[in-house]
């Protein structure tokens, strides 16, 4: 590691070793090799690595071949390995300083303090970058741009593990910010954990919900539930180790969540009894707690942060293009792409069950539209920009 630079104040990263291949360490990984960081990767997962070495994240660690520890090795395991996985780490000598990304911290840091573990090299971190995907085939360069980044290093760490830490996490894009483990694990709880349950519960519902119903979910229900794709594992492992902070969180969730199945027990009831039909009628008092929960509802939503994960990622446009449910068809659309020029940066379908017809829709930098669209659209393909 390069020493801090005078007045700049920031750690020199030449090489970092990433423990764990899997979403965020290849992410982060990613991130480090399109700074130009030399990165050194290991994942007992021989698959796993294989894959992350093949996307371009790094290259497979040879200890015997390095001449020198690494700057930083990353630990990105789950939660419950990492404290061993890094007294192993710091046993082996992999890198002068070392941090995870665990999505708790309290349980790791007396994990770590439990197993001897050096914590003037320890600098505890987690980045607010995920996906409810896992594996290095789900790992984004841009995973972390523009999110915070929690560090909380113990009152033992050296300054320039610190440094060094807080230098990865802005060469990943995000924002560092220092606070203690446990204050770490009380503001995740609000922010992360608990929403990821009312997820999860909402979610569950569907599990008996009939086809048509399902046929007519939009894109409320998936905004809603798509945390709930997580690994089910990982989470019931995440919120083992965070279950205080949560189950108090969930706690006031759940008794809004009654309050409000009260009030609209008693809206029916009494709306019903002065209603010449049996359809639920007009407004009542009893709505009050409901008109309350929207009106905080919103006012929670509005202290969200903007600034975070809007400002520096890129601004892609999307253009829906109708194609036939098929074998070969994305192929080919892909290959029309190709043949005009255009990347396509990302790319979601739409499926409306029982139509033989879906729609692609292709996330691509506005420059590239208008070239793409014209190109679709001579090839015959039924092409919505704007739409
Ligand atoms: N998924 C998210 O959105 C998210 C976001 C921020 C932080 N995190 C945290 O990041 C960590 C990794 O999560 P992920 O989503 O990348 O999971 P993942 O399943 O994609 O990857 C985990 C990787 O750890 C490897 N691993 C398992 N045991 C190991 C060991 N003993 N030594 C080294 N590697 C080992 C696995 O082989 C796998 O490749 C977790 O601690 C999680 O809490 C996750
Ligand atoms: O965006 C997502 O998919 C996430 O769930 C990411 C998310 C989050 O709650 O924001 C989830 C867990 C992590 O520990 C950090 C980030």
């Amino acid at each position: 590691m390069g020493e801090e630079t005078a007045g700049a104040g920031r750690a020199e990263l030449r090489r970092v070793t990433v423990v764990g291949t899997g979403l965020i360490g290849t992410s982060i990984a990613l991130a480090l090799r399109a700074r130009d960081v030399d990165v050194t990767l290991f994942d007992p997962d021989t698959a796993s690595l294989r894959l992350a070495c093949d996307l371009g994240a790094g290259r497979p660690l040879d200890e015997t071949a390095e001449s020198a520890p690494a700057d930083i090795a990353v630990i990105a395991a789950p939660p419950a390995v990492v404290p061993a996985v890094l007294r192993q780490a710091q046993d082996r000598g992999l890198a002068q300083v070392y941090t995870d990304v665990a999505s708790v911290k309290s349980s790791v840091l007396e994990g770590a303090e439990q197993l001897g573990c050096d914590m003037a090299t320890f600098v505890p971190g987690h980045p607010m970058g995920g996906r409810e995907k896992h594996g290095p085939g789900a790992a984004r360069a841009d995973l972390f741009l523009g999110r915070s980044w929690a560090l909380c290093p113990t009152g033992k760490a050296d300054p320039g593990s610190v440094a060094a830490v807080t230098e990865l996490a802005r060469l990943c894009g995000a924002d560092p910010l220092v606070l203690e483990a446990q204050a770490h694990d009380r503001a995740v709880a609000l922010v992360s954990h608990a929403p990821h349950v009312a997820s999860s519960a909402v979610a569950a519902r569907l599990v008996g919900g009939d086809e048509t119903a399902l046929t007519l979910a939009g894109q409320g229900v998936r905004d809603v539930t798509r945390i709930a794709g997580g690994d089910p594992s990982m989470w019931a492992e995440i919120l083992t180790h965070n279950a205080g902070p949560v189950a108090d969180v969930l706690r006031e969730v759940a008794a809004d969540l009654a309050a409000t199945a009260e009030a609209l027990h008693a809206q029916s009831a009494a709306a019903s009894a002065t209603a010449s039909d049996s359809a639920d009628g007009p407004e009542t008092d009893e709505m009050e707690p409901v008109r309350d929960l929207l009106a905080r509802g919103r006012s929670g939503h509005g202290r969200i942060p903007g600034k975070h994960g809007a400002v520096r990622r890129p601004e892609y446009t999307v253009i829906p293009v109708v194609i036939p449910d098929e074998p070969g068809a994305l192929g080919r659309l892909f290959a029309a792409a190709a043949t005009a020029g255009v990347n396509i940066e990302d790319v979601r379908i739409e499926h409306t069950p029982g139509l033989p017809l879906g729609v692609a829709e292709l996330y691509l930098l506005p420059e590239a539209v208008d070239t793409l669209a014209e190109a679709l659209s001579a090839d015959g393909w039924s092409v919505h920009p704007g739409v």
